[in-house]
């Protein structure tokens, strides 16, 4: 059997050996012919899969993306083939929370102001939005949810309505990019809607980048709107609009997700699917693999207050101010974009780091965003 893995999955190596003959390929150069005897194809957001891509895979029998996001997949086209597609739902949701936990104790930073003050907006409430929703709960600071599928679908959690989610200091987005229908999402934040922010108010994006309409706001930008814009991803990956780049708050190169925890994940995950599919018993997991942290011990004074703790814990694990320097200093470009990506050093997530919280004043709210 042959498996094909786009290089950017790490431990595919380690996982796919003993299923097949495994081979690895990258985006830049992957075509119809290079994997016309496929047998498995395994690719993560920057592959697009199409029926250009496929038309002489004959012997394809599955597919898989080891990331949340499937609008590079036809995924119409390959139910048409009759051939069974996987992905990685929630391999990443601690990733991106942590990003946005990260995101605003910046912000706090950068704007004078304090995260225990502020209501934070989360529209999309899948698995990134409620990863997110748990961590706000851990350190009780307020949030609303809008997620209207949910909402209709019976979800038994409260739901606000769009208007609402406008009203808050911090609104987040964590939909995935649906192009049509009655929930579409893409340039769900137009000039229109991006005209309502106030200024000082913030707006992150780390879902997809056609979701908010990048020429918009830099006409409103141009035109002396001042809401706080913080993007991860962006319209036209990776020839990104640049003369974007020195209005946003914070940006960053669609890395939100890129824990080795979060990227190993989704490997795991298509692992255990095709383990399935094939009738094998898996005999691998992820703990195998993953290095251990390093630094694996922070401590905490007991006389330190809560916030300036908490603030100083999550910005030890990951600093999004950061990202954004060297990101700001060092695009120019497609190539350059997809080159951060590539080369993004291995982040971990707070489940990777032990925390000594000795007599800290809410031990309790440590644990419970996930630290050891
Ligand atoms: N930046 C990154 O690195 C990164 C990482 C992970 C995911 N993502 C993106 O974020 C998206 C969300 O990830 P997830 O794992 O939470 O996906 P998910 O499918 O678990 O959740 C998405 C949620 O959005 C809701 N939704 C759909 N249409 C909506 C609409 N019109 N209004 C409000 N809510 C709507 C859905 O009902 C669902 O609950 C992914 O599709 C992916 O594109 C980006
Ligand atoms: O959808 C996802 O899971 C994320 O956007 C993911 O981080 C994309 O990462 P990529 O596959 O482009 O490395």
């Amino acid at each position: 059997m042959k498996i094909y893995y786009e290089d950017s999955m790490p431990y595919a190596a380690e996982f796919f050996a003993d299923l097949g003959e495994a081979v690895v390929f990258s985006h830049k150069t992957i075509d119809a012919e290079t994997i016309k005897d496929a047998d498995v194809l395994l690719v993560r957001s920057t592959t697009k899969v199409n029926q250009e891509l496929l038309h002489l895979a004959t012997n394809l029998k599955f597919v898989g993306t080891a990331t949340a996001g499937t609008d590079h997949v036809d995924i119409k086209y390959l139910a048409s083939r009759g051939i069974p597609f996987f992905s990685a739902g929630g391999c990443n949701a601690v990733a991106v929370a942590e990003y946005v936990l990260s995101t605003l104790f910046v912000m706090a930073d950068k704007l004078d102001w304090q995260v225990a003050d502020k209501t934070i907006g989360i529209i999309g409430a899948g698995h990134v939005g409620t990863a997110l929703s748990k961590h706000l709960s851990a350190l009780g600071i307020n949030y609303k949810l809008c997620d209207p599928p949910l909402q209709d679908n019976g979800d038994s959690r409260t739901f606000v309505s769009m208007q609402e989610i406008m009203q808050c200091d911090v609104i987040t987005l964590h939909v995935p990019w649906v192009k049509d229908g009655v929930y579409k999402t893409e340039n769900m934040f137009d000039k229109a809607q991006l005209a309502q922010l106030s200024d000082g108010q913030v707006l992150i994006n780390a879902c997809r980048g056609e979701v908010l309409n990048n020429q918009a706001a830099l006409e409103l930008f141009k035109e002396g709107h001042r809401f706080q814009l913080v993007l991860d991803v962006w319209e036209n990956e990776p020839d990104i609009n640049l003369e974007l780049m020195p209005f946003t708050a914070l940006a960053t190169a669609h890395i939100a997700g890129h824990t080795i925890e979060g990227k190993a994940r989704g490997t795991e995950m298509l692992y255990l699917d095709l383990c399935q599919q094939l009738n094998i018993q898996p005999n691998k997991e992820l703990t195998d693999y993953l290095p251990i942290a390093a630094p694996s011990d922070i401590a905490l004074e007991s006389t330190e207050p809560f916030w300036q703790g908490i603030r100083n814990i999550v910005l030890d694990v990951y600093n999004i101010a950061d990202d954004d320097r060297q990101f700001k200093a060092q695009v120019d470009g497609g190539e350059q974009f997809r080159y951060i990506r590539k080369h993004y050093p291995i982040r971990r997530e707070f489940s990777a780091i032990k925390v000594n919280a000795g007599n800290f004043v809410n031990s309790k709210a440590i644990y419970d965003l996930g630290f050891l």
